[in-house]
């Protein structure tokens, strides 16, 4: 099976090594762009604050992609640490995407069976 750590080429300069990175970005960021297209899919659907952030999901993303970075040769504490960071700014733009939502009409879910007052 090929790894993704052994498509990382031997760089002789600085601008090999940025060339790398850059191309790299090229793909990353179209896909970070994707993934932030679910928050806001997510912000609908689950429309409540309170769900927002998920611990046991969380937890359930980094058992998945430990193993995945450490199958490409990764380290896999590298990869739960963006993980978990990344998550954290996803999480804002999830909150974000709600208010954003509502200001724009979304109704908040009926809560007059949790309501007290
Ligand atoms: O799966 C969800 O519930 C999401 O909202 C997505 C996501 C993420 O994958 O970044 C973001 C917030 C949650 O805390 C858990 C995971």
């Amino acid at each position: 099976m090929s790894r993704a750590i052994d498509n990382v080429k031997q760089c002789q300069s600085m601008a090999e090594v940025r060339a790398g990175v850059n191309a790299l970005d090229d793909i990353l960021v179209p896909l970070l762009v994707e993934r932030s297209g679910y928050m806001t899919q997510a912000a609908r659907v689950k429309n409540d604050e309170g769900l927002v952030r998920d611990e046991a999901r969380i937890q359930a993303i980094v058992d998945r992609v430990r193993p995945m970075a450490e199958a490409q040769g990764g380290n896999p504490d590298l990869m739960e640490r963006l993980y978990r960071a990344m998550m954290e700014c996803y999480i804002d733009y999830e909150h974000q995407e709600l208010a954003r939502l509502r200001a724009a009409g979304l109704a908040p879910k009926d809560d007059s069976a949790g309501s007290a007052a």
